[in-house]
């Protein structure tokens, strides 16, 4: 499976070919026309392989970071680099993933799936065996040919987790992707996220309110500051690799979860700028 999936990935990635998948965001700021000063001075990166997560308080903006990031909104100061080359709109190579998953109501868990393939061209039977392999992988098995109305919010979550896979982009971006479930799909839903981070060499930059969530996925979690949002942290999460939901019993889990909070809580009681 992993194989095939590597193989996609090559034939459909865009913008910078053969370039490591990387995220550099340098001196970010943001005003919109309104005045609103969302980013200031915001200065991160995610390194080929790293899986990078954002938190902050609400508003302090995140969102409108991935956003640039992704090339919907421009920025009004400093830059950001994909793979090497500076983002100046929405761009092949990178994925995104919201808290709505987006599906067409009226294609199935497998024709969701290979949307993003049948954008550019023709699908092929392996485009098909690896949707449905991604699909199996994601619990979905038997479900391949269900209706989003058919699948419960968990699981057309697991089909965007697909789409996403089936883009072939290695930069990824998530924006509170399981916002809108119960605790306990979340939990598994982030056992598939982890999968993913195995399945290949990427770059994810995830954006998420759940402290416990950033710790076990990341390599690194970035704390922003109150609006206008810049970076007032950056916590390096060394816990070994292949993660479970068996991680978060560790002491050193709960101690990092314990020094991001600390951090949040810190700024924003009196470091706003
Ligand atoms: N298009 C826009 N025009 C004007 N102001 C905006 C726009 N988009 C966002 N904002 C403002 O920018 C600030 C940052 O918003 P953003 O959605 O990025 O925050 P966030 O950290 O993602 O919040 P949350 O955690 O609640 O999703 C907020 O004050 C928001 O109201």
């Amino acid at each position: 499976m992993a194989t095939a999936y590597r193989q996609h990935s090559t034939g459909l990635s865009g913008g910078a070919v053969d370039a490591e998948p990387s995220i550099v965001v340098r001196d970010l700021g943001k005003t919109f026309d309104n005045g609103v000063r969302a980013i200031s001075s915001a200065t991160l990166h995610v390194a080929s392989g790293e899986f990078v997560s954002i938190v902050g308080e609400s508003g302090c903006g995140k969102s409108t970071l991935l956003r640039i990031v992704a090339g919907l909104t421009p920025p009004s100061d400093g830059s950001v680099e994909v793979s090497g080359t500076r983002v100046v709109g929405p761009r092949r190579d990178v994925g995104l993933m919201f808290q709505r998953p987006a599906l067409l109501d009226w294609k199935t868990a497998l024709e969701n799936a290979l949307l993003p393939v049948g954008i550019h061209r023709r699908v092929t039977r392996a485009d098909v065996s690896e949707a449905m392999g991604l699909l199996e992988l994601f619990g979905l098995k038997g479900s391949e040919f269900r209706f989003p109305r058919q699948l419960s919010g968990g699981m057309q979550q697991r089909v965007a987790l697909a789409r996403l896979l089936m883009t072939g982009a290695q930069v990824r971006l998530l924006d509170e992707p399981f916002g809108a479930v119960d605790e306990l799909t979340r939990e598994h839903l982030n056992v598939e996220l982890l999968r993913i981070h195995d399945l290949d060499v990427s770059a994810t930059l995830l954006v998420t309110h759940n402290i416990t969530e950033a710790v076990l996925l990341s390599d690194r979690v970035i704390v922003m500051g109150p609006r206008p949002g810049r970076v007032v942290g950056d916590i390096a999460v060394n816990l070994p690799r292949p993660r479970s939901a068996e991680t978060t019993q560790s002491q050193e889990f709960q101690r990092l979860v314990g020094a991001v909070r600390a951090r949040l809580v810190e700024d924003s009681n009196g470091g706003a700028a």
